[in-house]
């Protein structure tokens, strides 16, 4: 079994943490370094896992999870670049954050892989893009690729893809709860209570996710099936075309990818 030490395990390590543990990780097995004392021990006592600092916790690691904010990983790179095994494997989950400036920062021929998660990651539900970096091998990236998908699905792109990854799945859970903000809101506004619109909208969209999964019919015929020519889906659909609401949403998307090629400079 191979020992993982995370770097900062904070929304998004302690959701991968998790994952992995329930796949069947020791906890032995498992180090974290968590600057947040109080977080340290919420993490020590929720998980079985040793808690240390960053130089131990990466000291003969096999994984070694990067989960601090993209801020923090300069200084954290710092602190522990002399002490990862040339066999470790790095796996960065922080956003906009190039495989070549964790490179810089390692010993020469390093093994990086880059990830981009989103939160139903902490259902399970997460969807992983993952990428090599330069010294990577395809055997490298698929054993990160099984880690992390313990906590959801992996698809593997080109690092140059990252941006585009981010904008439609890293950021994209806050679409889809903008979109649920708004077909509550009407539902109140149409007459009905809160919580009867919340689960209204919460299972019409666990069921239509579930339904263009499990089909692999194209979203365009599903919503054909919905409308009803002269009908109710047809006029919300007229309204949104006649409000801008497909041409913002598909700007928001490719907003999220600029702004994503911006903060990786
Ligand atoms: N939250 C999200 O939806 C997504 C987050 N990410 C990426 O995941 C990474 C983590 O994000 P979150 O978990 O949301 O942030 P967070 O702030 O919840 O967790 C970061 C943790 O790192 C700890 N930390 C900072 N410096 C440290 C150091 N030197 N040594 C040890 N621990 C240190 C902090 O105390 C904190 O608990 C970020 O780089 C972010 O870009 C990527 C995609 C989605
Ligand atoms: O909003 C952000 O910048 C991060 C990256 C993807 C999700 N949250």
């Amino acid at each position: 079994m191979s020992t993982i030490a995370f770097l900062g395990a904070g929304v998004m390590g302690e959701t991968i943490l998790a994952a992995i543990l329930r796949a069947g990780q020791s906890p032995a097995d498992v180090r974290v370094a968590e600057k947040n004392a109080e977080r340290a021990d919420d993490l020590r006592q929720t998980h079985g896992v040793t808690v240390t600092e960053a130089l131990d916790a990466v000291t003969g690691a096999d994984v070694v999870v990067v989960a601090v904010k993209p801020q923090d990983v300069p200084a954290v790179l710092a602190d522990v670049a002399g002490a990862v095994s040339p066999s470790a494997t790095v796996v960065s989950i922080a956003a906009g954050v190039r495989t070549a400036t964790f490179e810089a920062a390692l010993p020469a021929g390093t093994a990086v892989v880059r990830a981009m998660p989103n939160t139903p990651a902490l259902v399970g539900e997460g969807m992983f893009g993952v990428s090599a970096g330069s010294s990577c091998t395809d055997a490298q990236v698929q054993a990160v690729a099984d880690l992390l998908g313990t906590a959801g699905r992996v698809v593997v792109v080109d690092e140059s893809l990252q941006d585009a990854v981010t904008a439609v799945s890293g950021s994209g859970p806050a679409y889809v709860f903008y979109l649920v903000e708004q077909m509550i809101a009407g539902g109140v506004e149409a007459g009905l209570d809160p919580a009867t619109a919340r689960t209204l909208a919460t299972q019409t969209l666990l069921g239509a996710a579930t339904l263009l999964d499990r089909s692999g019919d194209e979203p365009a015929e599903l919503r054909r099936r919905v409308t009803s020519p002269g009908g109710t889906t047809a006029a919300a659909i007229s309204t949104f075309d006649e409000t801008g609401v497909a041409d913002g949403l598909r700007a928001g998307v490719v907003a999220a990818a600029r702004r994503s090629a911006e903060l990786s400079g």
